[in-house]
């Protein structure tokens, strides 16, 4: 599908052509960005929208096709070339150096012959044109996500960018701070450049993106303008086939006090490296059967519970009980022995080997149970063919379990994660964020999945910025703010304002 008519494109990919070996991931993908526009690029995980971007960004050669800038045809073979041209790539993951300042950091891949200063100050300059204010001597490690990521945009706009390209920008974000971003585009936009926004939030793209371009396997096969374009069209348009109808709690309701709780905690203190309390006394149980969901904005203590209850952080007080079990003190073999899975935030970090091939990922917590041990060993094809069967559930588009988790998409990885965590969870999972970077069918397969592992007598503490999510699955909400639970409310009482209001500290009847 040509992208062809309207204004003179800035920027125009023609033919794109990208195989990795034998697998083509791009099949002749054109696409035109024009100045003034916010561009999003839809698609389902594994359609190839990042790596259309890296060819772009200057990360990956095409092996066919041709790029024009500005109306001369160019090569971009490194991010550096890239950035020659105005081509910005802001990452899922950030290439920040967390050790490092903000300023140190402004200054790594700048122009080689810019000074230090010059280089900070134009980026502070920038900074405030576009409303984000920055302390080039804070250390990146003590900056929200939030803030982080305005320090990679900064680096961008720092380096000339005028094409900013951001892969699924709001994942990390809290509300307030995706709101601050699109101002930020907008602005950026309106002053003569273009954003090329990746996104699987189809609000977020009829809300904030003028055209909207859909790609599947490796194809465009959609051209929309995105305020005409309703969000259920652009799910359709996505997967090719029609979504099933939501909502989605099948299961029986849960009667509150009526099971015995699967994982239990009492009187929870967690301490930062510092002495800060990050959870203050909290007592929580889930019981069988149930969906606990933990509303809340990131920061107030979300990672350090999930941590805490798999025994990845050390409490300062309190217990933790599975069934009958004490896991007080435990290590994370512990809760795996005792059937707690978790799916971590940051999945790429923690929860798999990125080097290693997915057979072996598949079955990081199984190498002691059969059939994949034999003895002290792993029994390679037995966890290969494990992993194959974990490759169908979780319904990736490979079943060539020997590649690389690295070489997966965001999405096909975290499917396989999930998959695997619900498969080891015999008592209870801890779900932090389980859809985030999910195209609407793999979230929805997540969802029924979790429903699924529910009415198995499964407890799940669901942690989630995503008010929607929270509301369809859970049998229970608290709140969680600054380290406590301020709040409560069970499916049939529960009142989105009153939630909301409690999600930013204030108090609740
Ligand atoms: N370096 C690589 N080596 C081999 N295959 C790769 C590599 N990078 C990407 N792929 C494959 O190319 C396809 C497209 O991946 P890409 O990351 O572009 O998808 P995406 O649309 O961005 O998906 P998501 O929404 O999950 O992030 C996937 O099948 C992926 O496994």
């Amino acid at each position: 599908m040509t992208d062809s008519g309207g204004a003179t494109p800035r920027v125009e990919m023609r033919g794109i052509v990208k195989r990795f070996g034998q697998f083509e991931a791009l099949s002749g993908v054109d696409l035109a960005l024009r100045a003034g526009e916010v561009h999003a690029l839809l698609g389902e995980n594994g359609a190839g929208k990042t790596t259309l971007m890296k060819v772009l960004g200057g990360l990956h050669e095409p092996d066919e096709g041709e790029i024009v800038v500005a109306g001369e045809p160019v090569k971009l073979r490194s991010a550096r070339r890239a950035a020659q041209y105005g081509i910005g790539m802001v990452h899922q993951h950030f290439c920040l150096v967390k050790r490092f300042t903000v300023a140190a950091n402004l200054q790594i891949g700048a122009a080689r012959a810019s000074r230090v200063s010059d280089s900070v100050s134009n980026a502070v300059e920038l900074g405030e044109r576009y409303g984000m204010k920055l302390d080039p001597a804070a250390r990146i490690a003590d900056l929200s996500v939030g803030e982080q990521q305005a320090v990679e945009i900064l680096r961008a706009l720092g380096r000339g960018a005028e094409i900013l390209i951001l892969d699924e920008p709001t994942a990390v974000l809290t509300p307030q701070e995706s709101e601050r971003l699109f101002t930020m585009l907008r602005e950026f936009a309106d002053a003569g450049k273009a954003v090329v926004l990746i996104s699987h939030k189809l609000r977020e793209v009829t809300g904030h993106a003028d055209r909207v371009t859909i790609m599947r396997r490796g194809a465009v096969v959609a051209r929309r303008l995105a305020g005409e374009c309703a969000e259920r069209e652009l799910a359709q348009l996505m997967i090719g086939t029609g979504i099933e109808d939501l909502p989605l709690q099948t299961g029986s309701p849960f009667k509150a006090g009526s099971s015995e709780p699967q994982l239990a905690c009492a009187g929870l203190s967690v301490t930062h490296a510092d002495g800060r309390l990050a959870l203050d006394d909290l007592s929580l149980r889930i019981g069988s059967g149930e969906i606990v969901g933990v509303a809340g904005v990131a920061g107030n203590g979300q990672r350090e519970l999930a941590e805490a209850l798999t025994g990845l952080r050390p409490a300062a007080a309190g217990t933790i009980h599975a069934g009958d079990r004490d896991l007080s003190g435990g290590g994370p073999l512990d809760f795996i022995g005792a059937g707690v899975g978790h799916v971590p935030e940051d999945r790429n970090r923690t929860a798999v080997a990125p080097g290693a091939p997915i057979w072996r990922n598949a079955v990081l917590k199984r190498y002691r149970t059969r059939p994949v041990a034999r003895g002290w060993r792993v029994d390679s094809s037995a966890a290969q063919k494990f992993a194959e069967q974990l490759c169908d559930v979780a319904q990736l588009s490979t079943r060539d379990v020997h590649r690389r988790i690295r070489n997966l998409s965001g999405g096909n990885a975290q499917r396989l994660v999930l998959r695997r965590e619900i498969d080891c969870s015999s008592r209870a999972l801890i779900a932090a964020y389980p859809a985030r970077g999910l195209d609407v069918g793999a979230a929805h397969q997540v969802k029924k999945a979790m429903l699924e592992a529910r009415e198995a007598g499964i407890g799940i503490l669901l942690i989630s910025e995503d008010l929607d999510e929270i509301l369809e699955l859970s049998d229970r909400i608290v709140v969680l703010y600054e380290g406590r639970i301020v709040s409560e409310f069970t499916r049939e009482n529960v009142d989105r304002d009153q939630l909301g209001l409690s999600m930013g500290g204030a108090a609740v009847r």
